[in-house]
């Protein structure tokens, strides 16, 4: 089945289109979970345990697993939510030339979905784009304050980058597995790429930490109700604070954050 269709269930099921991300920062991990073998994997259990009912997709960014501990973290992060019914998209930005891609793409085999990086063009997303089970979310107007150095150049067309990086997506799309990544930090990029691609399901980070809009990444970011809205930190580290409540503080979090985009959603 279908990413999409996968991700139009789960939504149905919890009534959330919450992304829960899961970017477990060692620095801010509770202490008393040090004594675990893998802190990481001990802190996400307890924070999928708290947040499953609550979450569309859990999303792992592999910036934080890249280390011996953390890929052992990530495996077992990932059969987890697997278990508990959640599908897990894996925020790896990734891409490359032919051979590499397709070696980036064998994970696949174990995440339903995953961010690209378009830079490189078409044939470093072939693999990617050709697994029709998985999604493919290709990164084009990003959260980050420097997002605009590239991605708001205007282009001969007229274009500006983005758009461009949108357009291309959609072509890209024979499979009904494109998203795209569009940050709430960017509500008239947002506003202006849902006029542009109107069935694309947009993955939108940047509520929460970043600040960003919570009403326009609902309003653009779900293509006929599919869509994701991400909080990381947010939600996680809800209950730095907390010591061993600081599960379910993550839980009111995404309870609360999935109650505040339900406002706004049809
Ligand atoms: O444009 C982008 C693309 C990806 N991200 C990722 O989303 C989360 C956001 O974390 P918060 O703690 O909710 O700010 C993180 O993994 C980013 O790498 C993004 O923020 N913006």
């Amino acid at each position: 089945m279908n990413f999409f269709d996968r991700l139009h269930d789960r939504i149905r099921t919890v009534d959330s289109v919450v992304s829960v991300g899961l970017d477990p920062d060692p620095s801010r991990i509770p202490d008393h979970l040090g004594e675990y073998d893998l802190p990481r994997w001990a802190f996400n259990r307890r924070i999928i345990d708290a947040t499953h009912e609550h979450a569309a997709v859990y999303k792992p960014n592999a910036a934080f697993y890249e280390d011996p501990d953390g890929w052992a973290a990530l495996e077992e992060t990932i059969a987890y939510a697997h278990g508990k019914g959640v599908p897990v998209l894996l925020d790896a930005k990734r891409a490359d030339i032919g051979n590499t891609t397709r070696q980036y793409a064998q994970i696949l085999e174990r995440v339903d979905a995953i961010t690209v990086n378009p830079y490189m063009g078409r044939d470093s997303l072939q693999p990617f784009l050709a697994d029709e089970e998985a999604g493919v979310f290709v990164l084009c107007r990003t959260s980050n304050p420097g997002g605009a150095d590239f991605q708001d150049l205007e282009l001969e067309t007229g274009e500006r980058l983005y758009e461009r990086v949108a357009a291309l997506a959609d072509l890209w799309n024979e499979h009904d597995n494109v998203g795209l990544v569009v940050g709430a930090t960017n509500e008239d990029e947002l506003e202006d790429l849902r006029e542009q691609v109107p069935d694309l399901p947009f993955l939108v980070p940047g509520v929460g930490a970043q600040g960003g809009d919570a009403e326009a990444a609902v309003e653009y970011g779900l293509a006929n109700g599919v869509g994701l809205v991400n909080s990381s930190r947010g939600i996680i580290f809800a209950g730095e604070h907390d010591g061993e409540r600081f599960a379910s503080a993550s839980g009111q979090a995404a309870k609360r954050l999935k109650s505040r985009l339900n406002q706004y959603r049809d």
